[in-house]
């Protein structure tokens, strides 16, 4: 699974997969070179991430930290109804290289994501499609495996990613399905997308002061909506990460 984790957009795996598309038993020998670049490309990247990240968990064990300054600090300080950790130090490694990076690395710092740039933001995707997994169906262990956990890399496939938010084998369900079915989809599935990247890559994150150290992900009995809402207070909590010219609106 950890594996599985770190591998990255659905475009290097379809090309990784290209040649042994139709002779699956050459997939080992490599002959396109293209796992051997990636998994170079992985080790670069775990090279600078992964003691940065190894050295703030063990901050926030020993008490050194204790109030969330940025994304890291949230990932590693989300904690389920019990007290428990929601995310292990190796997911919190994957989730932090994941969509934030991949929006810089295909949109920059100079303009504002745009809808074509969706088909290379399969990070940003597989993440917004992990939180549509909704109830019922979508925490069934029948249907996904360890359905709790959030797990956006299931949703990566050789293929690349669906540009909606459905699933053609109704995993889930959020715009329901047949005649009576959602007529937006892909605008809502858009819209959806567009919202969660700007979000991401226009501010850096962090809880609001006075909620705690940690977000309680606790849901209402009879509903799915949190125990606890999340107030998002733009100023305190969203901070700007791209230079001033980029935002449409002047940000006080
Ligand atoms: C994330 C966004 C959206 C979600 C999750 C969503 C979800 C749904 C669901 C679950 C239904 C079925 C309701 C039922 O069974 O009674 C529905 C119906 C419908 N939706 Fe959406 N929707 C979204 C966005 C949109 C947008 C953007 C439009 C149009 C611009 C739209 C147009 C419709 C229409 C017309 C129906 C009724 C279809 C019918 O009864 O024939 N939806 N939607």
């Amino acid at each position: 699974m950890r594996v599985a984790s770190r591998q990255y957009s659905g475009n290097v795996t379809k090309q990784m997969f290209f040649s042994t598309r139709y002779i699956p038993m050459l997939k080992g020998l490599d002959l396109d070179g293209h796992e051997k670049v990636v998994k170079e490309a992985l080790r670069v990247v775990e090279k600078y991430h992964d003691p940065i990240i190894d050295e703030r968990i063990q901050q926030w064990k020993n008490g050194q930290k204790c109030d969330p300054e940025d994304l890291l600090d949230v990932l590693i300080s989300l904690k389920d109804g019990k007290g428990n950790p929601i995310l292990t130090a190796d997911e919190i490694k994957a989730q932090i290289v994941k969509a934030t990076e991949e929006i810089d690395r295909v949109a920059g710092k100079e303009r504002l994501v745009e809808e074509s740039d969706f088909p290379k933001l399969n990070n940003v995707k597989v993440c917004v499609r992990e939180a549509f997994s909704r109830s019922a169906l979508g925490r069934n262990p029948k249907v996904w495996e360890e359905p709790l956990k959030f797990k956006p890399e299931r949703h990566l496939k050789q293929d690349g990613v669906s540009l909606t938010l459905t699933e053609a084998d109704l995993r889930f369900f959020s715009f329901s399905t047949g005649l009576r079915g959602c007529k937006g989809i892909h605008l809502g599935s858009t819209v959806v997308f567009m919202l969660f990247a700007r979000l991401l890559q226009c501010f850096s994150w962090s809880i609001p002061p006075g909620n705690g150290p940690t977000i309680d992900m606790t849901e209402e009995e009879d509903s799915m909506f949190m125990a606890k809402p999340l107030v998002a207070v733009a100023v305190a909590v969203a901070k700007p990460r791209l230079p001033a010219h980029v935002y449409p609106v002047h940000l006080t």
